[in-house]
């Protein structure tokens, strides 16, 4: 990991709060609402703009964009590259999240189309990053069948061979751009029993890397922690997914990057 203090979480948290940078999101039905609330909460600013016949125009305004496969159809895949190609084009970053993307034909179709785009970042559940990397995945639909652990070889090599940075998430979650590599380790069990919370932590890796484009690792790295932090401090005040819901987004929006320098449990592999 890098040794530049600019680049550390808390004060990526800090040039996040001060820029409240503009951020795409091609996301599902289901993730829409809670995602653009994660991102104001964190202190971005949220755009869900997917139809091909504006979304390659937003993404060259925008800071940077996600795509979000979850609740797919024809014309959205259309907006997904349309709005890919042109962030290419305008030499911004965008984000991949692969949702069950093993589960048909036209997502497998459309990942791997969207993988010739070039994605800067790719963040999944460990089933999806397993699958990904050609191996053999117990996931069946969006939720992971399988440890981090297991994904841990995966995320290399798919990182690798993309030239990618790679987020596993999971109980504790693992980052690498092929060379370096981290574990991230806090968050909450409650956090796999609310539907979005990957889709949404896709939006915030956007966020991160929007004010970081030459530093995806480390801007990977800031939202996981901050994901992290957030669970943590959620969870004491929650009576199940419903309440840890609300208490994950205020905890998200009072997270200081003083809070973060002292709660993140960043363990350096190599
Ligand atoms: N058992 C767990 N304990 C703590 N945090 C978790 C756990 N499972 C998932 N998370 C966290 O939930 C968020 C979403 O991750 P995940 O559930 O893997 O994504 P997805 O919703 O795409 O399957 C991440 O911040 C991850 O660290
Ligand atoms: C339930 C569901 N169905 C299609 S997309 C989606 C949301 C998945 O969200 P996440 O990957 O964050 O769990
Ligand atoms: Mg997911």
């Amino acid at each position: 990991m890098t040794t530049d203090a600019s680049l550390s979480p808390a004060n990526l948290l800090a040039r996040l709060r001060e820029t409240s940078p503009l951020v795409q999101c091609i996301t599902n039905y289901v993730a829409m609402n809670f995602a653009a609330n994660t991102l104001l909460a964190a202190g971005a600013s949220p755009a869900m703009v997917h139809a091909p016949e504006e979304s390659g125009e937003f993404a060259a305004l925008a800071g940077a964009l996600t795509v979000n496969i979850g609740t797919l159809s024809s014309e959205w895949v259309d907006g997904m590259k349309a709005a890919a190609q042109s962030a290419n084009q305008a030499q911004k970053p965008w984000v991949l999240d692969p949702v069950a993307h093993f589960a048909t034909a036209f997502r497998r179709d459309t990942t791997a189309d969207l993988l010739k785009l070039r994605p800067t970042i790719i963040r999944g559940n460990a089933s999806e990053i397993i699958a990904l990397a050609g191996g053999q995945s117990a996931g069946q639909g969006v939720d992971s069948g399988d440890p981090v652990e297991l994904a841990e070889d995966a995320a290399c090599s798919l990182a690798q061979t993309q030239n990618a940075v790679v987020a596993v998430t999971g109980a504790v979650d693992f980052v690498t751009d092929g060379t370096r590599s981290v574990r991230i380790a806090g968050g909450s069990p409650l956090m796999p029993k609310i539907t979005a919370m990957g889709c949404s932590l896709t939006a915030l890796v956007g966020a991160f890397v929007a004010i970081a484009p030459d530093a995806p690792f480390e801007a990977t790295i800031a939202a996981l922690a901050s994901f992290a932090a957030a669970g943590s401090h959620a969870a004491p005040n929650a009576n199940g997914p419903g309440t840890f819901m609300m208490h994950f987004i205020d905890a998200l929006y009072a997270l200081s990057p003083e809070t973060l320098n002292t709660n993140a449990r960043i363990e350096i592999l190599s």
